[in-house]
C-alpha cells in the first residue's frame, strides 16, 4: 500500500531538494520577497511548490492539495524568476497562468467543509530564514487521507551533516556512523520517509537515491530506525528547539529545561527537528507558542507527524497532552504550539502541564 505514492513522492522531493540546495548557494536579493505576513519567502520556495505539484498533480489526478505558497502577492518579475528556474527542470515550457494555476491548487481548505479528498500538503521549503541564513531548511510532503489522517510523510534536509548533532559523551553509541553516512551524502543531504501505519523510518543520502522504472526504491534507502534502535538516557536529554525567538517562546522553553533538568539543547530551524528526534539525537521538541493568537499550519508538522507516529512517539499541543489533529482546523490547527518527544507518554504529560503553567502565567 502507498508504494506509488512514496516512490512519486521520493522521485519529486529529491529533485526540490537538487534545486533548493543549488538556489541557496547563489541567492540574491532579489530572489527574496516579503509576504502580507512579514515572512520572507524567495523564488525556490514557489519553483519547489511548482515542480512537486505539477509532478503529482500528473499521477494522482483526482487528489487535492494544500501548499503554504500562492502566487497571488508574488509580482511578474518574481514569477519571470521562478519560471526561468523551473524551467531548467523540466521538459515543457510553462507560462506564468500556467505557474500559478499549478502552484495555488495548494489553496484547498482541506476536508472541513465535508469534502472528502486526499490532500498532499506541501511546504516546499520549511525554515525559509534558515535557508536564507545558509542554514538547515527541509522540503516536507505529506499525504492525509480522506478522514484528514496523516498516512505518510517525506521530508528532505538539502542540507544536513547528521555527524554535526551527534556527541558520542551525550548520545552514547548509536547504530548508525554518522560520520560515514555524511560522506556518502554529497551535497544533497537526507531525505526520510515513512508511512505512519508501520512501525519504522527509512533515511538515506538523498543522492544515493536511484530510481529504477520498477519502483525499487526500497533497495537504495540502506538505512531504517525502529523504535528498538533508540535507547533514551534521561539523564541526558536534549531539546530540540527553534533558531528564530519569534517562533517559539524560548525563555518558557528555558524554564522547562530548567525544571526537568536538561542540560543540553539544540536550535535548528525545520521539520529536521523531527528528523533529528527519530534518530534519538534528540528527545523533546519544544515550540512553545510567542502569541496566543498565531495559528500552527499543518504544512510546518505534517510530513513530521508521520515520522514520530511511525515510532509511537508523542506529537500533542503546548496545553494539553493530546495528539495533534490534522483535520479539524483545516490549513490550521485549533490548537496551540506543539510539544514532541520519545519520551515515556508519562513524562511527556508532565512536561505539557508544566508547560501549559508558564503559558497560562506569560499570557494572563
Ligand atoms: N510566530 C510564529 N510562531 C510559530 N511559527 C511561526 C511563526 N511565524 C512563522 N512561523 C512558522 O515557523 C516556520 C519555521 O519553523 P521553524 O521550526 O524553522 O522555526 S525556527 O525558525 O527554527 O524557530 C515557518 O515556516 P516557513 O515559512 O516554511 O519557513 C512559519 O510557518
Ligand atoms: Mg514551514
Ligand atoms: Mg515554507
Ligand atoms: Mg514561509
Amino acid at each position: 500500500m502507498l508504494e506509488k505514492e512514496i516512490y512519486e513522492a521520493l522521485k519529486i522531493v529529491q529533485l526540490a531538494c537538487e534545486v533548493t540546495s543549488r538556489v541557496q548557494l547563489e541567492l540574491t536579493k532579489n530572489n527574496i520577497v516579503t509576504k502580507s505576513d512579514s515572512s520572507p519567502v524567495t523564488i525556490s520556495d514557489v519553483a519547489a511548490q511548482f515542480l512537486i505539484f505539477n509532478h503529482i498533480h500528473k499521477q494522482f489526478p483526482h487528489d487535492a492539495f494544500i501548499g503554504e505558497e500562492d502566487t497571488a502577492e508574488e509580482d511578474k518579475e518574481f514569477l519571470n524568476d521562478v519560471l526561468t528556474l523551473v524551467e531548467q527542470y523540466t521538459d515543457e515550457d510553462y507560462t506564468i497562468e500556467q505557474l500559478g494555476e499549478i502552484v495555488n491548487l495548494g489553496n484547498s481548505e482541506g476536508s472541513v467543509n465535508g469534502v472528502k479528498k486526499r490532500h498532499w500538503v506541501l511546504d516546499p521549503i520549511d525554515g525559509t530564514k534558515g535557508f536564507i541564513r545558509g542554514d538547515q531548511f527541509a522540503v516536507c510532503l505529506s499525504l492525509l487521507n480522506e478522514q484528514g489522517e496523516v498516512i505518510m510523510g517525506v521530508i528532505g534536509c538539502p542540507n544536513l551533516s547528521l555527524n554535526n548533532y551527534y556527541k558520542p559523551e551525550i548520545h552514547g553509541k548509536h547504530k548508525f556512523d554518522y560520520k560515514k553516512l555524511d560522506g556518502e551524502c554529497g551535497s544533497d543531504g537526507y531525505i526520510f520517509y515513512s508511512k505512519t501505519q508501520e512501525n519504522k523510518v527509512y533515511f538515506g543520502p538523498s543522492i544515493k537515491f536511484k530510481f529504477s522504472d520498477d519502483a525499487t526504491y526500497q533497495n537504495d534507502f540502506l538505512n531504517v530506525v525502529t523504535k528498538e534502535d533508540n535507547e533514551i538516557d534521561l539523564k541526558k536529554l536534549v531539546t530540540l528547539e527553534g533558531f528564530e525567538k519569534g517562533h517559539s517562546s524560548h525563555d518558557l522553553q528555558n524554564d522547562i529545561k530548567e525544571k526537568f533538568n536538561i542540560q543540553h539543547a539544540l536550535h535548528l530551524d525545520s521539520q529536521v527537528k523531527y528528523c533529528l528526534l527519530i534518530l534519538n539525537l534528540g528527545n523533546l521538541y519544544l515550540r512553545l507558542p510567542t502569541s496566543l493568537q498565531f495559528k500552527e499550519k499543518i504544512w510546518d508538522h505534517a510530513a513530521g507527524f508521520s515520522l514520530l507516529k511511525s515510532l509511537d512517539y508523542n506529537h500533542t499541543d503546548s496545553l494539553e497532552a493530546k495528539t495533534v489533529n490534522f483535520y479539524d482546523g483545516g490549513r490550521y490547527f485549533l490548537t496551540k504550539g506543539v510539544i514532541a518527544s520519545n519520551l515515556s507518554k508519562e513524562l511527556h504529560k508532565e512536561i505539557v502541564e508544566y508547560s501549559k503553567e508558564l503559558i497560562m502565567k506569560k499570557f494572563a
